[in-house]
């Protein structure tokens, strides 16, 4: 076994079918009594549902979180913190809103109590994401790691199973990345295993039946470990690329990193063949792992093109100009002309030839 490094970070997890009824309890085992609760407009119920649950200890809430944490979401959070004397928050909803969440404990070290409603991940995480200028700054601080996780399958009965499909594509693309990480470790690797394989049980069946509760919880499962590695190692080509288009061309997050996560696998391929093959190996796949990744978002119907959710064939040559200009550590080498074709590929959404 070779050497490595693994850090474990604190986090108190409560996974299970109901378990947001344990919500009052572990506020009360922080100590605290005045939660402000934090959802979108669109989980407004949803908030005010933990507001009831949380009785006298809900000091308010917030539900104007949106995507990308804008700089005067955040200060309207903040201030709305502060004037109600809250000690902790509890974000109800998907990773904008736990993002939210951390843009406050960023800034005045609140604990917070995340109840993840997708599979983004990003409760399990110490990365955070703001918005200012029109530009997303992110940065790692152990101040955004939520305290306590409440996972409730039940709570995702609700995602629509378009966004259910890539919400966990965009969990899978955090797993399938570690796997070639330049700090990635057996731990590590496990995680993205088990995280992969339960996600890729999860999709069809939650595609043919939303309602199902297998499925719900072997995708919240799979979030879990998925999120875990994007929090223990760094991301490369996938992720910096998808910031890329997301930040510069604002297209969707979790549909963007469905569509180029094949081709992002397959331009790394031949320098981690053993990486990008454990994909396929965790998806029962005997196909190479850019090939089952692309199918897995196709047979599941989602958008598999650039061109499909907004993306200008126009801006293709900008957007490879901008990944050359942000160098990172990636198994091969960024190549313009390779990467331009990566970018080719993923607007028309071609299926990988390996
Ligand atoms: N910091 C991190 O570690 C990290 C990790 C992954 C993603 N992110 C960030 O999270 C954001 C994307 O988060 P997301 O993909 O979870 O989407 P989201 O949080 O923006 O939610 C998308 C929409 O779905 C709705 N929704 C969420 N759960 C629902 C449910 N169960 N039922 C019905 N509607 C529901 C929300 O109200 C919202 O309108 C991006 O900004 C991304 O950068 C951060
Ligand atoms: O918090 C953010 O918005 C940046 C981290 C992130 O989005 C992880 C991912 O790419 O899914």
């Amino acid at each position: 076994m070779n050497s490595f490094v693994y850090i474990g970070r604190p986090a108190r997890v409560i996974f299970g079918a109901g378990s947001l009824a344990q919500l009052g309890a572990e506020i009360e085992a922080l100590g605290a009594r005045k939660a402000l609760i934090l959802s979108t407009p669109e989980q407004r119920a949803s908030a005010e549902r933990v507001a009831d649950l949380l009785g006298a200890r809900a000091a308010g809430v917030f539900d104007r979180a949106v995507m990308h944490v804008p700089i005067e979401t955040a200060r309207e959070a903040r201030e709305l913190a502060a004037r109600l004397g809250a000690d902790c928050a509890v974000a109800i909803g998907g990773g904008s809103t736990v993002g939210l969440g951390k843009a406050i404990a960023l800034d005045s070290g609140l604990p917070i109590v995340a109840i993840p409603t997708t599979y983004a991940g990003s409760e399990m995480t110490t990365i955070f994401g703001i918005t200012e200028g029109g530009m997303k700054k992110t940065g790692r601080d152990e101040r955004v790691l939520p305290r306590t996780v409440i996972y409730d399958p039940e709570l995702t009965l609700t995602l629509p199973v378009k966004m259910s499909v890539t919400s966990g594509m965009n969990a899978i693309a955090h797993a399938a990345e570690g796997f070639y990480s330049v700090n990635v470790n057996p731990i590590v690797a496990l995680m993205a295993q088990e995280g992969i394989a339960a996600l890729g049980r999860a999709l069809p069946a939650i595609r043919r039946s939303p309602q199902d509760a297998q499925g719900r919880s072997d995708a919240l499962y799979g979030a879990w470990l998925c999120g875990t590695v994007l929090a223990s190692v760094d991301m490369a080509l996938h992720h910096k690329l998808c910031h890329t288009l997301g930040g510069s061309f604002n297209l969707p997050h979790a549909e963007t990193h469905t569509i180029v996560l094949p081709h992002a696998l397959a331009y790394n391929a031949a320098a981690a063949p053993e990486a990008v093959q454990r994909v396929a190996t965790a998806l029962g796949q005997r196909s190479s792992g850019a090939q089952a990744v692309y199918d897995l978002a196709k047979d599941n119907g989602a958008p598999v093109a650039l061109r499909e959710i907004g993306m200008q064939e126009a801006d293709l040559d900008k957007a490879c100009e901008i990944a050359m200009s942000n160098q990172y550590p990636n198994p091969r080498p960024l190549e313009r002309t390779a990467l331009r074709q990566l970018l080719q590929d993923a607007f028309e959404g071609v299926r990988p030839v390996s």
